[in-house]
């Protein structure tokens, strides 16, 4: 297993937000974190990255616990996307995106280093916004710069906030169908969290169900998304139609219990 979370529980002050959360996650996998407002989420997330220090032995990657890394090494493993980012600098999407190779830059940035950042552009089609700034870009393109800059990390694990939030539907399946061929191709490991359960659905080999700071259900999508789990966690009545192309969620009935 590529990571491991060995009974993580997190308070803030008296509050207890996780409650000892165990998972194991391979690589090469879509994870999707779903669950309620204030389910603890973002949490997990921010714990998983180092972000929020984790209690010692509780979060381990590649067989070591992430508090044993050292923040360059750690930065080469795993790359973390926030949902919203400022740099603080006024920095253009390039300069942003090259960020991401940071880990590796010893002297200088090399040749290599730009080809990444290019390629990475082009695919995510930032190209045309290289030089703007990114205090001036939408919403949208702002979400697909720090994707681009996790990316350019080289990570084998990357871990992302709600990465589709100021997209558009056709940018969401874009950037849903790159993270997985990048966990299918280069046997990345993404864990990210959503809100649209049919998303979720649809591109993720496992889903961890959170309510109130526990994993209420975890595994395949079909296994995770049933009518009584999502009547438990959400409080909504739901009807849950197999497609063609994997699941597909056809009618949320809003009859609150
Ligand atoms: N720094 C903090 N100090 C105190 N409480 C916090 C802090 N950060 C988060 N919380 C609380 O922890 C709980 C979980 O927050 P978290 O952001 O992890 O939830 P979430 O599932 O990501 O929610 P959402 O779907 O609304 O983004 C919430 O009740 C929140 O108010």
């Amino acid at each position: 297993m590529f990571m491991q979370i060995k009974g993580l529980s997190v308070q803030f002050g008296a509050k207890p937000i996780l409650k000892d959360i165990r998972m194991e996650l391979p690589k090469g996998e879509v994870v999707s974190i779903v669950g309620p407002n204030g389910a603890g989420k973002t949490t997990l997330l921010k714990s998983m990255a180092s972000i929020l220090s984790p209690p010692r032995k509780a979060v381990w990657t590649d067989g070591k616990d992430v508090r044993l890394y050292a923040a360059n090494e750690l930065a080469k493993k795993q790359a973390y996307v926030p949902q919203h980012s400022s740099t603080g600098f006024p920095l253009t999407v390039m300069e942003t995106v090259l960020l991401g190779r940071k880990p590796y830059i010893k002297w200088g940035v090399t040749d290599q280093d730009l080809q990444i950042v290019e390629r990475i552009m082009d695919r995510l089609q930032l190209t045309r916004l290289s030089e703007q700034f990114i205090d001036e870009c939408s919403g949208g393109e702002r979400q697909k710069v720090l994707i681009a800059r996790a990316l350019a990390q080289e990570p084998e694990v990357l871990l992302l906030d709600e990465p589709t939030s100021a997209l558009d539907i056709r940018y969401q399946l874009e950037v849903l169908e790159l993270l997985r061929q990048l966990a299918r191709e280069q046997q990345v490991l993404v864990v990210l969290i959503l809100h649209d359960l049919e998303l979720a659905a649809r591109y993720s080999d496992r889903v961890i169900l959170l309510k109130e700071g526990e994993v209420f259900a975890a595994g395949r999508p079909e296994e995770v998304f049933t009518p009584a789990h999502i009547e438990q966690v959400y409080g909504v009545h739901v009807e849950i139609e197999q497609g063609s192309c994997g699941m597909k969620m056809t009618a949320i009935r809003p009859v609150l219990v």
